[in-house]
């Protein structure tokens, strides 16, 4: 038995998806789960939490280097909690990837199915097209920082300049902003206190066309003249040009990028990319995949295993700015895209008619709402939801459509087999899966799968799993504890406890157990769930159509 605070050696057998190791201690029967490790080391760790079956620890030290690793070619690498996987050699990276997908995909995949392994990424360096920077102390009491968080540190960032992730034109910039910011003093938005004025910078290129988008995060607690720095990058020595430098507000508590109001301060506020001979117009706030070359692989994938689109409608569900709507619109009779962000929508319909096409709508909105209101009937469905999957209550309903085939693209294999499971509860099969990784160096990768419908025909379907007769209370609360806790983290960096979401659940009026995480007694005292994570999970329930 290993106790929380423990120091133990041992050597990692496995690392699961995305990033969990697998440690092995000798004379001990149960693994500990450790962060940031990479298969074959030996590592030294304190065990953090230990419940019941399941062990984690903290990684201390790498007391013996892995056969698979090399020297590492960044300096920050340890440090920065960017890439994980750099010393790794990237075949075996690959291998890696796909091995802990199928491992996912097995465990819940009930038939025989196709898995056609893993699709390397064009680029294994410099592949990003978007980075998102933020501000804060390099270390506890400074000097100002720009760049990504130190590992497993919500509040420490290095100034990650030389990052093997984007090219050089990034370092150019985040250098100029960086001693810019420095020179001026400003103070840097305190996650704590919740002062301060700069927040985040956000730096976008496309691989095409070198276009270049801008975008300084600040709060509004002081006013500051941003001419002097369009000046400096002005006059920046870059591969790719600048289209557009723009100033965003955002005074929320969450770490998240947020766009409250967003200036121009010079030149326009979109740019534009092209993928697979069409051009897409991109603004700061609305999704594109983070690497534009690898995304030529995914969506050639995913418009292999949708087959031919000949007089077929088809629903791109979760479109962003309508890529995928638009590389299948040219054979199909119809595509209809449907996006929860607006101006992602406006750039949608703005590229299907720059790309001519006609055949292409898109609609902004919920999934969840918005598919109630569709008159058209879809033929094939390609699903592309975020993170965190299919909302529990939207995908019964994708679902009692009962089109024939269904290619759902994830870049979390977890929230895939989750979603899986009621795919196949009602009635679809998994054909075949394949990984595409766009993420070089990371623990992330992109899974695409082919889903038919069995034997049974549409109509049954549409009536077996109509709304009105299935059991849905599983899905009465809306979400998991888990899923609430992994949404806040995504989205906030917060970490809350059950405690904590119980309590927000009776202050909303959600049902919960008649006395779960009460008070023992009148006078025994509870910690109280702060403002901040009261808000965080107050914004989970509102995305799992709780509240
Ligand atoms: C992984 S991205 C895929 C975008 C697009 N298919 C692409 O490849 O560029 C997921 C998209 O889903 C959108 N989204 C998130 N929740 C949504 C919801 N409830 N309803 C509709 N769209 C949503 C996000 O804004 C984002 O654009």
């Amino acid at each position: 038995m290993m106790k929380k605070g423990e120091v133990y050696t041992g050597t990692v057998e496995r690392v699961d998806f995305p990033n969990k190791g697998i440690v092995r201690v000798d004379g001990q029967e149960k693994p500990v789960i450790v962060k940031n490790v990479i298969p074959g080391q030996k590592v030294s760790f304190s065990i953090c939490k230990s419940r019941g079956e399941r062990y984690e620890g903290r990684l201390l030290e790498v007391e013996e280097k892995s056969p698979l690793e090399s020297v590492p070619a960044c300096e920050h690498f340890g440090v920065c909690g960017g890439c994980i996987f750099q010393t790794m050699d990237y075949n075996e990276q690959l291998k890696m990837k796909a091995s802990q997908v199928k491992k996912l995909l097995d465990d819940v995949i009930r038939t025989d199915y196709e898995f056609e392994g893993i699709k390397a990424s064009p680029d294994v360096t410099g592949y990003r097209n978007k980075m998102e920077y933020t501000f804060g102390d390099e270390f506890k009491d400074g000097p100002l920082a720009l760049g990504l968080h130190k590992r497993s540190s919500m509040y420490d960032i290095v100034t990650c300049d030389g990052c093997l992730l984007v090219d050089e034109d990034y370092d150019r910039i985040l250098n100029c902003v960086h001693e810019h910011m420095s020179r001026a003093g400003l103070p840097f938005f305190h996650k704590v206190t919740h002062k301060g004025y700069l927040r985040h910078l956000l730096v976008r290129k496309a691989v095409k066309t070198g276009d270049i988008l801008i975008d300084l995060i600040t709060t509004t607690q002081m006013e500051y003249s941003l001419d002097a720095l369009a000046d400096e990058l002005k006059a920046l020595d870059l591969k790719g040009h600048i289209t557009g430098f723009l100033h965003t507000y955002n005074d929320s508590v969450a770490d998240a990028i947020k766009n409250e109001r967003t200036e121009i301060v010079f030149g326009q506020d979109f740019f534009y990319e092209e993928l697979l001979g069409l051009t897409f117009r991109i603004t700061p706030f609305s999704f594109f995949q983070t690497n534009s070359l690898g995304a030529e692989v995914l969506y050639s994938t995913a418009r292999e295993y949708i087959g031919t689109t000949k007089d077929k409608t088809v629903f791109d569900l979760y479109s962003g700015t309508g890529t995928i709507a638009q590389l299948m619109a040219p054979v199909a009779k119809k595509v209809i895209g449907v996006e929860i962000v607006e101006e992602a929508v406006v750039a949608a319909r703005e590229n299907a008619a720059h790309n001519g096409l006609t055949q292409c709508e898109f609609i902004a909105g919920d999934v969840l709402k918005v598919i109630d209101d569709i008159k058209d009937k879809p033929d094939i469905i390609i699903l592309d939801p975020p993170r965190d999957g299919i909302h529990p209550k939207a995908l019964p309903k994708i679902l009692s459509y009962g089109v024939d085939h269904i290619v759902y693209i994830s870049c979390k294999a977890s929230s895939l087999a989750r979603d899986l499971v009621t795919i196949q509860d009602m009635g679809y099969s998994v054909e075949k899966a394949c990984c595409v990784d766009m993420f070089p160096m990371t623990g992330n990768v992109e899974t695409v799968v082919l889903l038919s419908k069995g034997e049974v025909d549409s109509k049954k379907i549409r009536v077996e799993f109509s709304l009105e007769d299935m059991d849905m209370s599983e899905f009465q609360d809306g979400a998991t504890y888990p899923q609430i806790k992994e949404y806040v983290l995504e989205h906030t960096g917060l970490k809350v406890s059950n405690l904590y979401i119980s309590q927000i659940k009776r202050k909303c009026g959600i049902g919960v157990g008649k006395n779960y995480n009460l008070p023992k007694s009148e006078d025994s005292r509870q910690p109280q769930c702060p403002p901040e994570k009261e808000k965080a999970i107050r914004e989970a329930f509102k995305y799992f159509g709780m509240i």
